[in-house]
């Protein structure tokens, strides 16, 4: 499996507001980079702190790469993934529309009527972990579902999680020309934080987009 981080921070490395409002942070150049991406992918992830906040569709948005995908043999749309440990997505999320297959990755803790309402709207459940799903078991059965190239769009608790089981291959940054500010606003790699043996980046590529940049690096192994 092979999995990419993509994420648009502002100047200061934050995701979104303290308030958790969606921020423009890039425009149109790198919304065509994204689903650029996406369309190479074999699925999209994000937590569902995502989709509570941004109520994402997670779907390619060009008529062309959507052809493309369709003309190779691949679905119409990559597949979504939401990291979910309680089951907390809502019914009526458009991540569960019938766009794209949709994987919901819960623990043991996820109550069995929350999960019972996703797999009614059509949601694959892969359960693993007690309390709080184990990344690792959940994307090995995805891979076993024949997902390899994985593209994850956040949030910062998903991402910290990703690089802390060491499952993230390389990653993409939109780093934008404003400042954001606040301590509890969501930045890119949020959860308990590393203090020690930090996962270490090797910049394969740099490009200016307007007054913005997108940073582009492997992880060492
Ligand atoms: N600028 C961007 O590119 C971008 C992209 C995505 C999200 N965002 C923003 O990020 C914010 C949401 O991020 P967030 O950090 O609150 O939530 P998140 O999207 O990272 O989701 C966190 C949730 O994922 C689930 N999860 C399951 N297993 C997990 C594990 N092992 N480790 C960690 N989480 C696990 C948990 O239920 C947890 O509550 C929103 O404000 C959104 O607008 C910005
Ligand atoms: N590239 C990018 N630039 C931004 O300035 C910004 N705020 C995001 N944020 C990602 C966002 O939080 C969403 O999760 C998805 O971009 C929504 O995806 P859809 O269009 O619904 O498919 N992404």
């Amino acid at each position: 499996m092979h999995v990419v981080v993509n994420a648009a921070m502002s100047a200061d490395g934050k995701l979104s507001t303290r308030e958790r409002t969606q921020l423009a942070i890039s425009g149109e150049p790198d919304f065509e980079r994204v689903d650029r991406l996406r369309a190479e992918s074999d699925a999209v992830a994000v937590g569902v702190g995502t989709v509570l906040a941004d109520d994402p569709s997670l779907t390619v948005k060009s008529s062309s790469l959507r052809a493309n995908r369709v003309d190779a043999g691949r679905a119409v749309n990559p597949a979504r993934i939401v990291a979910d440990s309680r089951a907390r997505t809502p019914a009526d999320a458009i991540v569960l529309d019938d766009a794209a297959e949709t994987y919901v990755l819960v623990s043991e803790a996820a109550p069995v009527e929350r999960r019972s309402a996703l797999a009614e709207r059509g949601a694959t459940l892969v359960t693993a972990g007690e309390e709080r799903v184990d990344l690792l078991r959940a994307f090995a059965t995805l891979q076993d579902e024949g997902l390899e190239a994985v593209m994850v769009e956040g949030g910062g608790e998903l991402i910290f999680s990703l690089f802390d089981t060491g499952l993230v291959d390389e990653l993409s940054v939109f780093v934008g020309p404003q400042i954001v500010g606040g301590r509890e606003a969501p930045t890119l790699a949020d959860g308990e934080g590393f203090v020690e043996a930090f996962p270490t980046l090797s910049l394969s590529d740099v490009e200016q987009v307007g007054d913005g940049v997108v940073l582009t690096w492997t992880v060492d192994r």
